[in-house]
């Protein structure tokens, strides 16, 4: 049995975490379930790294170029984004609501020797229990939540003022419904069939409303893009199925 945060957690479907929890063992394996969120790794992690530095005027350069920023991952699987933010040289604290991932996320930062603060927890709970940060990130999180609203709310909350908080998600479309769910699901076998359900995909506008009540505003929305001649992804105006958003907290 999947043991969760808490129960009562507003933002957890139940249903959601279980499948993530079943596939524990599987986040650090570059051909295994999560190969789709491999894939991205580089791309997603340039986008943040470059908005963090730009916005916090940090030189950009040198092996560290995220040291001295605060920073948390709601949502944080395995530690896919955890561990290469953590390396750039951020202070990295990840949540993820179930124990099994966590578990999972703190053996591997082990092996690595790196310093990750890893809690089974969610962003509503949280909120009593930390200073905000200088930014949050939510990769691949939002569509899996049980309530969108609150969960973004609750990840503003932990913004600092002059913070941002980066998204990235499946956009609601027509586009989305064929290449992120029947395409990748059942053609091409990217992800297990049953990962998404086509009606929890978030439009930007969504995500921007959710934002409002926590004082965010939205920032930069790029799209990324498959390229199927070098099997790799990369940013794009087209946003009309993946995307990433930048918000900040004034
Ligand atoms: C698709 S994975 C993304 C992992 C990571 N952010 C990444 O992009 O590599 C979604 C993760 O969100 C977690 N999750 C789902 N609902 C959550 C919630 N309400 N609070 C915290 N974590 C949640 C799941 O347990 C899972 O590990
Ligand atoms: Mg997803």
């Amino acid at each position: 049995m999947t043991r969760t945060a808490a129960a009562d957690a507003i933002t957890v479907n139940p249903d959601e975490v279980a499948k993530f929890a079943r596939m524990a063992s599987d986040w650090w394996d570059p051909e295994g379930e999560m190969k789709p969120l491999h894939a991205l790794n580089p791309t997603r992690i340039a986008y943040i790294r470059d908005h963090l530095t730009d916005h916090f005027g940090l030189p950009g350069d040198g092996p560290e170029p995220l040291k001295g920023l605060r920073l948390l991952d709601v949502g944080c699987g395995g530690g896919l984004l955890a561990e290469p933010l953590a390396r750039l040289g951020a202070q990295v604290t990840g949540l993820d609501a179930t124990v099994e991932t966590i578990k999972a996320a703190k053996a591997h930062a082990q092996t690595q020797g790196l310093t990750i603060d890893y809690r089974c927890t969610t962003a509503e709970a949280f909120t009593d229990q930390s200073e905000p940060f200088d930014a949050v990130l939510a990769l691949e999180v939002v569509e899996h939540v049980a309530d969108r609203d609150a969960f973004l709310r609750a990840c503003g909350g932990l913004v600092r003022p002059g913070g941002l908080f980066v998204l990235s998600t499946i956009n609601r479309t027509r586009r989305s419904f064929l290449l992120a769910k029947v395409a990748a699901e059942y053609i091409l076998g990217w992800l297990p069939r049953g990962t998404h359900d086509w009606r929890s995909f978030v439009r930007p506008s969504e995500v921007a409303a959710g934002l409002r009540p926590a004082g965010l505003h939205v920032r930069d929305l790029t799209g990324v893009v498959y390229t199927p001649f070098t099997g790799g992804w990369t940013l794009s105006r087209d946003t009309a199925v993946n995307y990433m958003l930048v918000a900040e907290k004034p």
